[in-house]
């Protein structure tokens, strides 16, 4: 893309406003800051769009917004879905209300109708509206727990999941095509709204959501036993979990629910945090300090976009509030749902747990254990979603359970996407269960590691920015896609797969098999000892993330490695760079 071209237009042609064009007059001397902005079009990744709030095409911006939306809207007129309409909800970060009005106006023009929330929601609860309204796509303006400067656009097909194959790069061709701005449709918000194209949405989908949810408590006895004595921390992190978190726990019985005061309302400029991200130790800063205050057994905290669930759980021997990353406390949700709903109404003979290819290797045998299928997607929650619409189509399947690495599952089929408040809901049901056998949620922790193994898993991310940061994550990437290391941190390497060019190689007998999976750029390598490392650039930040485990024989020794092979991971980063 010529860079120039494209700012000089923004800056003279009278389709952009004056706003914008000040804003980009104030960079006119910084090449450098116009050759980001402007060297490309923001495009699709693991979670649709994300970027940084500014003027630009490489930007978060009411022009790229609504460009996006005239190309789904292009689609839907392509697939005779115009009569179906599209859902929409934003969260609380900055220009996130504008952007949804901006999304919704764009298609009302033409000719679709927009059900816009009347507030902040969750994502998982716009995934579940897609399919409570039968509309035929949704959005949802986010950029999850990314930093404040950023906003983003998740985009869902009818079925309620993020777009997959073969929509989204339907979507994606039709809005490469909108390239002349004049194009790009949009009308007055009273005429919309007149003419029967925008409609304002909430209560009764928040009614009807909550029930689905609580349609999958298995224990009601447990909560009702124990609900009251167990005391919670929770944190919305400033976003938009803590209306839906908080009526869950209460309505299912919950009364013992603290809320962090400077956590509570929206904020998009998170004001208490550098980043709203509950894997990050400071989003639990705070709740962890009010919970030593009051002595929780337990600590929460959602994403702005809540569609992730953080969790601390008190260690009763020590004290000592432990970390469950995304893998543990989805090994812990996967255990107890799965095992329960085998011992209350017992297993369908095709049930099904999903996991992505860098999830923890701990999901296996869990599923081994009862008997369960498991199957493997690329990282991604819409890749799990993708399977739930297959097993109601003609796949072979009961969906169960899915989980990825990073915070995010999923308990029922009512959203398509990781619901961070069916996940509030189900952790606090297993910890009123336990609670009745005499454990805490950290003790079922602990049995696990003893009845499957002691996996650890850990993960070291680079953060690299930029159109400069991207040139180096792709030779991070051929570096070792040309080179295939033969031993990592002591381990041999055993086999290694480029889900790039779908091929996974035998290091021993050099025989070459199919990945089975789409092609996508990341590189795995089976390591001695059920150890393994996998490298991707991540699709919503500017990061290449290096996923690892090892299994041990105690939880120290599982520590051990763990650290051990992180050190050699980051030598190895260190060297790359
Ligand atoms: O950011 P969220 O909570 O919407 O989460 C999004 O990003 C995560 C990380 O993706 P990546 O490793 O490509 O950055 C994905 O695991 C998740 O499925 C996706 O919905
Ligand atoms: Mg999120």
């Amino acid at each position: 893309m010529d860079y120039k071209k494209a700012y000089e237009e923004w800056r003279t042609n009278s389709y952009f406003d004056q706003e914008t064009k000040n804003e980009l007059e104030s960079i006119k001397e910084d090449e450098n800051e116009i050759k980001e902005r402007f060297y490309t079009d923001l495009e699709f990744g693991t979670a649709g769009l994300r970027g940084v709030i500014g003027a630009g095409t490489n930007r978060m911006n009411i022009y790229t917004v609504r460009r996006a939306t005239q190309g789904l809207a292009n689609y839907i007129h392509n697939v005779n879905g115009q009569s179906r309409g599209v859902a929409i909800a934003y969260d609380s970060r900055r220009m996130s209300p504008e952007f949804a009005d901006e999304a919704a106006l764009c298609l009302a023009a033409n000719g679709i109708k927009a059900y816009v929330f009347e507030s902040l929601r969750p994502t998982p609860e716009l995934s579940y509206a897609v399919r409570k309204l039968n509309c035929i796509a949704g959005i949802n303006i986010t950029a999850s727990h990314n930093p404040p400067e950023y906003n983003g656009y998740k985009v869902y097909w009818e079925d309620g999941a993020q777009i997959t194959p073969p929509h989204d790069n339907g979507i994606m061709d039709e809005v490469k095509k909108v390239v002349d701005f004049n194009t790009v449709k949009t009308m007055e918000k009273e005429a919309a709204k007149a003419a029967g194209l925008y409609q304002v949405i909430g209560r009764e989908i928040d009614d009807s959501y909550m029930e689905e949810l609580k349609s999958n408590v298995i224990h009601w006895d447990a909560i009702q036993e124990s609900g009251k004595d167990i005391k919670i921390v929770y944190s919305p992190l400033h976003g938009t979990g803590n209306i839906p978190a908080r009526r869950i726990m209460k309505e299912i019985g919950f009364e013992n629910v603290h809320v962090v005061k400077e956590q509570e309302l929206p904020d998009g400029e998170f004001p208490t945090v550098s980043y709203p991200n509950p894997e990050s130790e400071e989003a639990f800063v705070l709740g962890v300090k009010l919970a030593k205050e009051i002595d929780a057994d337990l600590v929460l905290a959602t994403d702005p976009d809540a569609d992730r669930l953080g969790v601390r759980v008190k260690d009763s021997k020590t004290g000592e509030y432990h970390e469950l990353t995304g893998n543990m406390s989805g090994c812990l949700l996967a255990d107890y749902e799965i095992g329960q709903r085998k011992a209350v109404k017992g297993l369908p003979d095709d049930g099904a747990l999903i996991k992505t290819i860098v999830t923890t290797n701990m999901a296996d045998a869990i599923a081994k254990h009862y008997g369960v299928t498991v199957i493997e997607v690329l990282t991604g929650f819409k890749f799990i979603g993708q399977k739930i619409l297959g097993f109601e189509q003609k796949q072979k399947g009961t969906y169960l359970f899915g989980f990825e690495e990073s915070y995010g599952c999923l308990i029922g089929t009512h959203a398509r996407d990781k619901d961070a408040i069916v996940a509030t809901m189900a952790l606090c049901e297993a910890a009123a269960y336990y609670k009745t056998q005499g454990k805490t949620l950290w003790d079922a922790m602990l049995a696990m590691y003893e009845k499957y193994g002691y996996y650890k898993d850990d993960i070291q991310s680079i953060t690299l920015k930029g159109i400069e940061g991207l040139e180096k994550i792709s030779v991070i990437m051929e570096q070792l896609r040309n080179e295939t290391p033969k031993e990592i941190g002591g381990y041999r390497v055993l086999a290694a797969r480029d889900y790039k060019k779908e091929e996974v190689k035998n290091l021993e007998t050099g025989e070459k098999t199919s990945t089975g999976l789409p092609a996508s750029n990341v590189l795995y390598y089976e390591l001695t000892d059920e150890a393994w490392l996998c490298v991707r650039p991540s699709g919503t930040e500017p990061k290449v993330k290096f996923y690892y485990g090892i299994k041990g024989t105690s939880i120290d020794d599982a520590e051990r490695k763990s650290k051990a092979l992180g050190e050699e991971v980051l030598a190895m980063i260190e060297k790359m760079l």
